[in-house]
């Protein structure tokens, strides 16, 4: 039985004080149904307010002696085009920071060049493909950035960078590595809002973007249970 935490973003309601709230029974805890029981977890815009409410969220279930086996990061995000139309869902099959690093006179070095950190974290592929399949999402990379990107140039910049790139965000990234602390493993799941590239305020689709990432949730919430082996097999120490 798997017991999950997503962690949506954006401009949505704030989060109790408690914590993240369940609809399906006490965090930890199969529902009676046999489905996973999940954990909806506000956690805020951009990666440190994301890692910080979750990293508290997965303490908060530690100390319980209620522990989580998955966390999701999911919430709108920008897409490249033209795998990732406004209205499509992907699904990240890598969450990297794109903008965690050092620019140099020779262009962007991520922090992994400069010796230390990490800029990439790898949900785990049974999942991310067994997922896409039930929603009809496209795989691919998935960034994060503190800057949403608004020019052809930086958007041409990224896609050199990160060959295959769909979907940029401003939370995977943070998600993860609060994910990766408890030993977890991590989703990304984005809707396409707006098109990577020059600003334009006329093209975002907000409000198609959530349904879409609704519908999908609908969609994925069996799949993860009945994928619940893949997670008991994860390798917390990978
Ligand atoms: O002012 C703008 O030009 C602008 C364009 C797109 C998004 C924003 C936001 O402030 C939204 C932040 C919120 O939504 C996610 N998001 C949605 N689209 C993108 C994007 O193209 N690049 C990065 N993040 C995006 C993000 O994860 C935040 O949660 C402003």
């Amino acid at each position: 039985m798997a017991s999950g935490l997503s962690a949506p973003s954006g401009p949505a309601a704030p989060s109790g004080p408690a914590g993240p709230s369940s609809d399906s029974g006490p965090s930890g805890l199969p529902g009676g149904d046999g489905a996973p029981v999940v954990d909806l977890l506000v956690a805020g815009v951009g990666p440190a307010a994301a890692a910080a409410a979750t990293g508290r969220a997965l303490a908060l279930a530690a100390a319980a002696d209620a522990p989580y086996d998955l966390v999701v990061s999911a919430g709108i995000g920008g897409g490249f085009q033209p795998g990732a139309p406004v209205g499509s869902l992907v699904v990240a099959d890598a969450v990297t920071a794109a903008d965690l690093g050092a620019e140099t006179p020779d262009g962007f070095l991520p922090v992994t060049d400069l010796g230390f950190g990490r800029v990439t974290h790898l949900p785990p592929p049974a999942l991310v493909s067994a997922l896409a399949a039930a929603a009809g999402a496209a795989v691919g990379p998935v960034l994060t950035v503190s800057t949403v990107t608004g020019s052809a140039a930086r958007a041409d910049a990224l896609r050199a960078r990160h060959p295959g790139v769909l979907a940029e965000a401003m939370e995977g990234f943070g998600v993860a590595e609060a994910a990766a602390l408890y030993g977890l493993p991590v989703l990304e799941v984005r809707a396409v809002s707006n098109p990577v590239g020059p600003r334009d305020r006329d093209a975002w689709r907000i409000g198609a973007a959530l349904a879409a990432l609704t519908g999908a949730f609908g969609k994925f919430t069996p799949v993860i249970g009945k994928l619940a082996p893949v997670l008991e097999s994860w390798n917390r120490h990978d």
